[in-house]
């Protein structure tokens, strides 16, 4: 047992996953190393959300840091479904294990890779790479873009057949951190715009030369950059309650993620405008008609009948998988990473305008809900 950590079983479980979650309760128990209390603290969260839901005790006082520690943790959870924490803890231990080495069966290395804001298992075939902020909606920070480059070109080179993104709690991703812009780096304003550029870059890039079969398995509300690469995966599931939405004229920004050439290319340039220049914002339904998203499904039934899919996929031969993928995607590469240098030099001007600049000050002052 970790010290610090008392895990008590109280409340029902539900799901069928319940073996799992007691499989991870017991290799937690297996550790060698201290994971540390950021992570013992996530651990104790997750097993709370997951066992009682979300917490209702009350506050501890200001001065009693370890149950505060703990309340502030398990209620940072809030959004986060008993059935997905049960996940993420599964998830969490696994990705423990995993990084203990050999004494486990066999993960590949990757696997043992710490992310901050990710959470990324490899089983059955399929790496998963997880947005990990629910308390922020999944936002995408400096770090997080730098992570999922990282986990991107790691999952390209593992054992796995697929690949899928996902996320934690109930959005799938609500774009760019708009608090990317807000401080003033050292080396002044252009030169953060021109770092974040190329950082865009190299993210937009793990997307356009990822190797083997990319799936996205939207799972609430997605936003901005999260929606922009869609275009880029082979796949997209989305749960009926999923909206997209990618409001970049109101931040007085731009489109990225090759989206000005493959959301055109997708939908048409009527449809694609509405979305790209005029912020509207779609339904699951509304992307599937328009080639966005391949098969919408209810949301009680989504995580599991995807799941059971995405598994058979991953049961077909990975070569030809990887190979026909390949194949599909070639003829565009060129043009794809042309877009991408283009969309990026476009934006490094944008966020330098007076526009951007407002619309992200009108975000934190006014908190405007888009
Ligand atoms: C390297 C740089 C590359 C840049 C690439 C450019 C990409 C462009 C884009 O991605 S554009 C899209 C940017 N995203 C947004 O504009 C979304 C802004 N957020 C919202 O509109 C809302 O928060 C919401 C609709 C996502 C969710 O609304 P809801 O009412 O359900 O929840 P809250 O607003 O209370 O959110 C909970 C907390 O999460 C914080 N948060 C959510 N999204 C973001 C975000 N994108 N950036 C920063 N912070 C975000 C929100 O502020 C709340 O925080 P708090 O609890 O501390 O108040």
């Amino acid at each position: 047992m970790i010290p610090g950590v008392q895990l008590h079983t109280t409340g029902a479980l539900m799901g069928a996953s319940v073996e799992d979650f007691n499989n991870a309760k017991a290799q937690l128990g297996t550790l060698k190393k201290d994971p540390g209390n950021h992570v013992k603290l996530k651990i104790y969260a997750l097993f709370k959300q997951a066992t009682q839901g979300p917490c209702n005790t009350p506050k501890p006082g200001m001065l009693d840091f370890v149950n505060k520690a703990k309340w502030d943790a398990w209620k940072s959870l809030e959004s986060v479904s008993q059935e997905e924490a049960r996940q993420q803890y599964v998830d969490l231990i696994k990705s423990l294990v995993s990084a203990e080495g050999p004494a486990v069966a066999t993960p590949p290395p990757e696997s043992a890779q710490a992310f901050q804001s990710l959470l990324v298992t490899t089983e059955d075939g399929i790496t998963t790479i997880r947005f990990n902020r629910p308390e922020k909606k999944n936002a995408i920070t400096l770090d997080m873009y730098k992570e999922l480059i990282d986990a991107l070109h790691h999952a390209g080179k593992d054992d796995s057949v697929i690949t899928v993104m996902t996320g934690s709690g109930d959005f799938y991703c609500s774009g760019n951190d708009l608090n990317n812009f807000t401080g003033i780096p050292q080396g002044g304003i252009e030169k953060m715009a021109k770092d974040s550029g190329e950082l865009l870059k190299h993210y937009v890039k793990a997307y356009i030369d990822f190797p083997k079969p990319l799936i996205a398995v939207v799972n609430g509300p997605a936003l901005g950059v999260s929606v922009t690469v869609l275009g880029l995966f082979d796949v997209v599931y989305a749960t009926e309650s999923a909206t997209f939405h990618t409001p970049f004229s109101q931040l007085g920004q731009s489109p990225e993620g090759c989206s000005s050439y493959t959301f055109p290319k997708i939908m048409g340039n009527a449809k694609a405008s509405e979305m790209l220049l005029f912020n509207k914002k779609v339904t699951a339904t509304e992307a599937c008609n328009l080639g966005l998203v391949t098969e919408v499904f209810p949301d009680g039934s989504f995580q599991s009948e995807v799941w059971t899919r995405l598994k058979a996929y991953a049961k077909l031969p990975p070569k030809s998988l990887a190979l026909s993928k390949q194949l599909i995607r070639s003829k565009e590469k060129e043009k794809l990473h042309a877009v991408n240098d283009a969309e990026v030099e476009r934006l490094i001007e944008r966020w330098l305008s007076d526009e951007c600049m407002q619309a992200i000050m009108n975000f934190f002052q006014a908190k405007p809900k888009l």
